[in-house]
């Protein structure tokens, strides 16, 4: 069952509470360097631990002190106003910043317990545990069924055809397109239209079995009626992935996740369960943000 900020909020009406937060707001500055981030930021059963992440763009800081965990079966949703770090915090769990020349990171990230910063990790292997899907649908120029088997071909899943057929339809299946694509896999992946790219894209990320799949924006170049269909999946989804999505769509953070995250300036202000972050936060900025006073 999805759910709306109107949900949340009717609900707490219907629980004789305002829906205005009941206790006095935090105005701590969040400049201070004794700030610490409000609410809970540990999970239980943690598929991903940051601890006292910072993220520098050459002497430029973007990411603050940030410690978050994020359990399995979760649906974290990462909001801010922009430039507020999501995306760059989003990246650094899956070493895409990597990619970026001045880019360094201190801290630490664990995935299952593992330094994903480690020297001798492998970082194609890590990107296969966990899979990203970006803001913009971005199929290889290749056939729908090749889009898919790119990633297990490389490693290593599939020993023959009939196997690779069977994780290309899994996959396609788990991402809600099996049925509207099975009888045009030669088709080029490009040919769909945007809402089918993007779950192409998911289908993709899918058929490596990540552990992890991060999601930067993943509906902002989409329509309503296929955000739609993606939220859904994002629902379907979280039963056996950890999901992590970055939206600028309060109504999509209240929709689809269980915690959520407010950025500012680079600093994780607040974080809880969604329901308690959209109907009680805990912050000045937090309330500021949601009520639309900013961002
Ligand atoms: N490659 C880069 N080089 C230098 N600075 C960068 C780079 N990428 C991001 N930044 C800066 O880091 C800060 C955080 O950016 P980031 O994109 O992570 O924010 P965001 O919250 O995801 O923003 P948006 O919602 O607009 O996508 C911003 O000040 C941004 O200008």
């Amino acid at each position: 069952m999805t759910q709306t900020l109107r949900d949340l909020h009717s609900r707490k009406r219907n629980q004789g509470m305002a829906t205005t937060p009941s206790g006095p707001l935090d105005n701590s500055n969040y400049e201070d360097d004794s700030f610490k981030t409000l609410g809970n930021t540990t999970a239980k059963n943690p598929r991903i631990v940051a601890r006292d992440v910072n993220v520098f763009y050459g002497t430029k800081q973007a990411i603050n002190n940030v410690n978050l965990e994020v359990g399995r079966e979760e649906l974290v949703a990462f909001i801010g106003p922009s430039g507020c770090g999501k995306s760059t915090f989003l990246r650094t769990l899956n070493r895409m910043n990597d990619t970026i020349d001045n880019c360094r990171i201190t801290g630490l990230i664990e995935l299952d317990g593992t330094d994903i910063y480690s020297p001798d990790l492998d970082v194609v292997e890590l990107r296969a545990r966990v899979g990203m899907v970006f803001q913009k649908p971005n199929p290889f120029p290749k056939s729908i069924y090749d889009n898919i088997a790119y990633g297990p071909k490389i490693h290593g899943l599939a020993n023959s055809k009939a196997e690779m057929d069977e994780i290309v339809e899994a996959a396609l299946t788990k991402a809600g397109l099996w049925k509207e694509v099975k009888d045009r896999l030669d088709n080029p992946g490009t040919g769909l239209s945007g809402g089918q790219q993007q779950r192409l894209c998911i289908a993709r990320a899918i058929a490596v079995s990540p552990e992890v799949i991060l999601m930067d924006e993943p509906c902002s170049a989409l329509d309503p009626i296929a955000t739609a269909t993606v939220e859904e999946l994002m629902h379907e989804l979280k039963r056996d992935y950890t999901i992590v999505v970055v939206t600028h769509s309060m109504q999509q953070a209240a929709r689809v996740s269980d915690r959520t995250a407010y950025f500012h300036l680079g600093k994780l202000i607040e974080v809880g369960k969604t329901e308690d972050i959209f109907v009680n936060p805990r912050h000045q900025l937090t309330q500021n943000y949601l009520t639309g006073r900013f961002g």
